[in-house]
């Protein structure tokens, strides 16, 4: 892929006037008459965006999707609450934000307003020590993000700056893809932030929130994601660290509007189709078996969470070679999680936030209220004068008992937003799960690029090696294109154009500054 800079379209793209565009290779537009099929595997971001992106160009696209409804992490359910009220539960809270252009151009299929994400004002932070921190009032565009962010954090001041370990702090100012894996995966964020002299009461409110949002523990953490992290969402975009949230449940909201685009593109959607095993045939064909059926395509996108991705190569003998196949049996997935939903018999305060991000409340991550931005809470609230709180732990001790961890965290809610502590809880949702990857110091190398050893397989996910400034949702969303270029580049089919924040410092000033430290 070719890159250049471009005007954007605001209302297309951000507002970040030096996102770059990658064009895809060049080619035809798309089928006419004959074309070949193509299996995507997995119905979350990645294998939606692989889907579409085939399926827009003719290609025939079957997406098995082993769940009984599409979203993958953001997948949604029906359940019945104690009061008889029917409710959406879901792996919870996620922040849409405003430079993941790829997700977001995703979405713009079925809402090309984007009419279903609603802003949040705030992303504040709390420490338990009482420290705050807030986003609202700080600028977006580098390096004013920075410095409006030390004038006016109290966790973060003009001293603690100077205080900083300058030369290790340099490359902070010039993250560049994938240089920042070959310089930065060998140490753990924690070792990192340590090496800089982070001053102590930032690093426990704003990184360790951030690096807790990739579900690890800072000291298991590649300092590679978190200096990626930093460059996407502070130093590198000016989209700043404000985002967007769906208005209503997740599948509601996105992704039965985005089933309806590719069933009308052609596309087969099959949901509750567990795929068990891909195998290569003599004619060059592939053969995807599910329940019950064999199928052959001519191509195959496997975007299947870490766990499955391990266990569908691991069935599939005679897929890629023997250190492809080494690799993707090496990939771990994250401790545990909590997601805890509480229907409570009274309302928050006013005055809380949406979403507020906490740290030092042994391991609570984060408090959102949902009925300030979700419709179906709302309407929930409305009619019951309570309110709907969702709790969040990531990289939760695996040994330790989930009663103990509930209960806990419903009592760090009680210190969090004390007069919840006189609340009925209506009633309670928990879901504990480990299906995110783990960005282990030194994974690196060892995580699946889009391409395999066999041309008409690629693979997708939040866990791909992309070689961009992209993580987590909008990491799904690139990778899923990028698998279907891949495939379409090999049959001369012009792909999916991309856009990334800069994939390097975005300041001549600084990026000199951040070439000191390399020289030294
Ligand atoms: C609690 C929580 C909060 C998060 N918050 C944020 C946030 O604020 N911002 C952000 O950007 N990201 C966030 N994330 C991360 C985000 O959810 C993921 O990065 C993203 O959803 C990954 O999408 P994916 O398509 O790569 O994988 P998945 O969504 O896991 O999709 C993989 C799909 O493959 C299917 N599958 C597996 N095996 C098979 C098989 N054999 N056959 C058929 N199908 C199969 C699975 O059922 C699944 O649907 C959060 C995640 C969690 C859990």
């Amino acid at each position: 892929m070719s890159a250049r800079r471009h005007r954007i379209d605001a209302t297309l793209h951000g507002r970040d006037s030096r996102a770059e565009v990658l064009m895809p290779a060049p080619g035809r537009q798309r089928f006419t008459g004959d074309s070949p099929s193509a299996a995507v595997i997995g119905g979350g971001i990645a294998g939606l965006a692989a889907a579409t992106a085939l399926a827009e160009r003719g290609v025939r696209v079957t997406l098995y999707e082993q769940g009984e409804s599409l979203g993958g992490r953001l997948a949604g359910w029906p359940v019945r609450l104690a009061d008889g009220s029917e409710a959406t539960m879901s792996r919870g809270f996620h922040a849409f934000f405003r430079q993941y252009y790829n997700l977001r151009g995703l979405l713009r299929r079925a809402d090309p307003g984007l009419s279903a994400l609603t802003p949040m004002a705030d992303y504040p932070l709390r420490h338990r020590d009482g420290m705050a921190d807030s986003f609202a009032r700080v600028p977006r565009t580098p390096p004013w993000s920075a410095l409006g962010f030390v004038a006016l954090s109290p966790s973060f001041g003009w001293r603690d700056l100077a205080a900083m370990n300058p030369r290790e702090a340099l490359p902070l100012l010039d993250v560049r893809v994938p240089e920042v894996y070959e310089r930065f995966d060998g140490i753990s964020a924690e070792d990192f932030l340590h090496r800089i002299g982070f001053p102590e009461a930032a690093h426990h409110l704003a990184f360790e929130v951030f690096s807790r949002s990739f579900f690890s523990d800072p000291r298991e953490l590649s300092a590679a994601e978190l200096l990626l992290m930093f460059h996407i969402y502070f130093l590198g975009s000016s989209e700043g660290l404000l985002f967007d949230v769906p208005r209503e449940p997740f599948p509601q909201a996105l992704w039965e509007p985005l089933g309806g685009c590719l069933r009308r593109l052609g596309a087969e959607v099959r949901t509750g189709a567990p795929v068990h095993r891909v195998r290569p045939a003599a004619d060059g064909d592939l053969t995807v078996e599910t329940d019950g059926a064999t199928d052959r395509h001519q191509a195959v996108v496997l975007a299947l969470d870490t766990r499955g991705l391990r266990r569908l190569v691991g069935a599939s003998e005679q897929l890629g070679d023997a250190s492809w196949r080494a690799d993707i049996a090496a990939m771990r997935t994250a401790p545990p999680f909590l997601v805890s939903r509480l229907w409570l018999d009274r309302p928050v305060r006013e005055d809380r936030a949406g979403f507020l991000g906490t740290s030092g409340f042994d391991g609570l991550d984060n408090v959102s209220v949902l009925d300030r931005w979700e419709g179906e809470s709302a309407r929930w609230a409305a009619r019951t004068g309570g309110s709907v709180v969702e709790l969040h732990a990531y990289a939760v001790d695996g040994r330790t008992e989930p009663k103990v961890v509930q209960r806990r965290m419903l009592e760090r809610l009680h210190e969090v937003y004390p007069e919840t502590a006189d609340f009925r809880v209506v009633d309670a949702h928990h879901e504990w799960r480990d299906d995110c990857p783990l960005f282990s110091v030194g994974g690196y190398r060892r995580r699946p690029a889009v391409r395999t050893p066999h041309p008409r397989v690629t693979v997708a996910g939040d866990m791909v090696r992309t070689g961009l400034p992209v993580a987590l949702m909008e990491r799904a969303a690139t990778s899923g294109f990028l698998a279907a270029n891949a495939l379409l580049a090999g049959w001369g089919i012009r792909g999916q154009v991309l856009w990334t924040v800069p994939r390097a410092g975005r300041s001549r000033v600084l990026r000199a500054l951040a070439g000191l430290a390399v020289r030294r």
